[in-house]
């Protein structure tokens, strides 16, 4: 296996290993039923066949990455006009009644001056809880990042996912507890998910609480069902995806078809918030692509998402996606 030429697939796991698929990969429409496939679909889920076979599994410890350096990128600011109309539209569209949120998407495009793109793969070695590491590398073109939101976990008909939502600079902790706005945004998630949920199983919500991610944080609320019966995991998927976090709510095809032109409209990379996961051996994990940077070539993007309601103010939600888009470029160091 060689990280710098091979296509492949990789994400952690809860025990700290790195599972990697070695391509190429075979393409499936269903999840099958024994041994790993990887999950990769974009945002609008319109990969008729997501789950990927690789010729060969790798279960390696996160060190193997450690000599990867990554590249020096010249970077363009995002332009702010672009998104300011979109906001704008939202707003519209909350005060008129035919959306309560939604989740625009602003993207920093860099360029590779010197050093490798695949370089980049060299920070997942350093991969510590709350932070799930993912990529997937395919010639010329990829993603990697380190995600803090699992899409959910399904392990003998127990089923893990989270709430994460609401935004904070870690040196406003004390004071975001007690925000509002932010506690409304993150209900808005929690709920939707809850009553999403409850005829799959019992729902188990644990309280809310604040998940630190160094120069972040955010509301998180775990959630755990105790399922009544088997589902597909491809039933599942659409059923989570995309959540309140990362998509509109309410959730119709209209208020989907809206978000996929903005993000179209901001130049979104397709798989930006878009389940990742492996099925390994009757055990499945996804996670949610936010924190990470997407290239081809040499071209990289960094974008980031915030969840837009009625009381969003737009200088802060463009500061906020600043601040989501630095904590990436410093965990790269790019
Ligand atoms: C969309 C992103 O993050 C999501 C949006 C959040 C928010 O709006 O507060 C918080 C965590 C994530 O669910 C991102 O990091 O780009």
């Amino acid at each position: 296996m060689n990280f710098l030429n091979d296509d492949f697939a990789l994400i952690s796991t809860a025990d700290g290993e790195l599972l990697v698929g070695e391509g190429p990969f075979t393409e499936f429409s269903q999840c099958p039923r024994d041994g790993v496939a990887f999950y990769k679909n974009d945002f609008a889920l319109s990969d008729s066949k997501p789950w990927k076979v690789p010729k060969q599994v790798h279960r390696l410890k996160a060190d193997a990455l450690q000599d990867f350096v990554s590249p020096n990128v010249c970077w363009q600011a995002p332009e702010a006009g672009g998104f300011a109309r979109i906001f704008s539209e939202i707003n519209e569209t909350i005060q008129t009644g035919g959306l309560e949120k939604s989740v625009p998407v602003a993207t920093e495009c860099g360029v590779v001056e010197s050093g490798l793109v695949r370089g980049l793969l060299g920070q997942l070695a350093d991969h510590r809880k709350p932070f799930y590491s993912y990529a997937w590398v395919e010639g010329k073109n990829g993603f990697c990042g380190q995600t803090p939101e699992l899409l959910f976990q399904l392990r003998k008909g127990r089923f893990k996912t989270m709430a994460l939502a609401g935004t904070a600079r870690a040196s406003d902790r004390s004071v975001f507890a007690f925000d509002e706005k932010e506690i409304r945004e993150h209900e808005y998630v929690a709920q939707t998910l809850v009553a999403n949920l409850s005829d799959l199983g019992m729902v188990k919500r644990s309280e809310r609480r604040i998940m630190d991610l160094g120069e972040l944080v955010h509301f998180h609320t775990p959630l755990e069902i105790f399922m009544y019966g088997d589902q597909s995991i491809d039933f599942l998927l659409r059923k989570m995806h995309p959540t309140p976090a990362l998509g509109p709510h309410p959730r119709t095809q209209e208020t989907l078809e809206m978000l996929y032109r903005w993000r179209n409209e901001l130049e979104a990379p397709a798989y930006f918030g878009a389940p990742f996961g492996v099925y390994d051996n009757g055990v499945f994990h996804a996670v949610v692509t936010i924190r990470g940077v997407y290239w081809s070539g040499n071209e990289i993007q960094v974008p980031s998402g915030c969840g837009v309601i009625e009381a969003s103010r737009l200088t802060n939600e463009w500061r906020e996606l600043e601040l989501k888009r630095n904590a990436v470029k410093a965990r790269f160091r790019i």
